[in-house]
């Protein structure tokens, strides 16, 4: 089951990904988890002992709802998608820091990655679930946990659009230098996915590459419940 997690991701259209992340920025993924697998993440939701923080998203005034960061040792699931995800995604960040002339590069496998955000003390994890009941809805934002950053992350829907819940589309808005924003709205279906920047995506321009800054959040369901899985690659401070 895990293993086939992995074969899912790599059996993925990448090349087809990796042209709509240099495109747009973001790309829309077809249905990944099974019904069962949502499922459990749902019941996952309320075993307490998995998580190490909830947050009342309307106490921040981040949005209304809650979602909890998961503790170490993820549920293998997560593990698996989080570093099947990261061996494609690695590409894509290396090929971005090249457009826009840096020399770093991000190591290939996720473990060598997550021993670097050690360094720079980032070591509480970040993948989450996240749960909105009717009227609830995620404000614009990133999720930049310190200084080091992955620029891509993963989100899932795991239930029904139209059936367990209305409304609750994702959003991408992309701050274009000098210029007005730019909406995006993306509706994704129970196990399907989204891949999108953390942080900013470059743009090829008269004078090369410059940056978009994005931020997402979460438009306002307006009936029923939804619930999401967040894989983030870095981790926190
Ligand atoms: O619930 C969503 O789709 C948005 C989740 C989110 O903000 C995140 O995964 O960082
Ligand atoms: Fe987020």
């Amino acid at each position: 089951m895990i293993q086939d997690i992995k074969t899912r991701i790599a059996n993925l259209n990448w090349e087809s990904i990796q042209n709509d992340l240099d495109e747009q920025g973001f790309a829309k993924l077809p249905v990944i988890l099974t019904k069962e697998e949502c499922e459990y993440f749902i019941e996952l939701y309320c075993e307490e002992e998995s998580y190490r923080t909830t947050i009342n998203m309307m106490r921040y005034r981040f949005g209304n709802g809650e979602y909890k960061y998961f503790s170490y040792p993820l549920p293998e699931i997560i593990q698996s998608l989080r570093e099947s995800f990261y061996l494609e995604l690695v590409k894509t960040a290396n090929r971005w820091l090249g457009y826009l002339k840096k020399t770093e590069q991000f190591p290939d496998h996720l473990q060598d990655f997550l021993n670097t955000c050690e360094k720079y003390e980032q070591t509480r994890p970040t993948p989450l679930l996240l749960k909105y009941e009717t009227g609830g809805f995620n404000c614009l934002h990133q999720d930049l946990y310190g200084d080091l950053f992955f620029p891509f992350q993963v989100v899932f829907v795991l239930n029904q659009r139209d059936k367990d819940f209305c409304g609750g589309e994702s959003l991408l808005v992309e701050q274009i230098p000098r210029a007005q924003s730019r909406g995006h709205v993306i509706t994704l279906e129970q196990g399907s996915a989204l891949i999108f920047p953390t942080n900013y995506r470059p743009v090829l321009g008269k004078k090369g590459y410059y940056k978009n800054t994005i931020r997402h959040g979460v438009s306002t369901v307006t009936s029923g419940a939804r619930y999401g899985l967040g894989i983030i690659f870095h981790d926190s401070k």
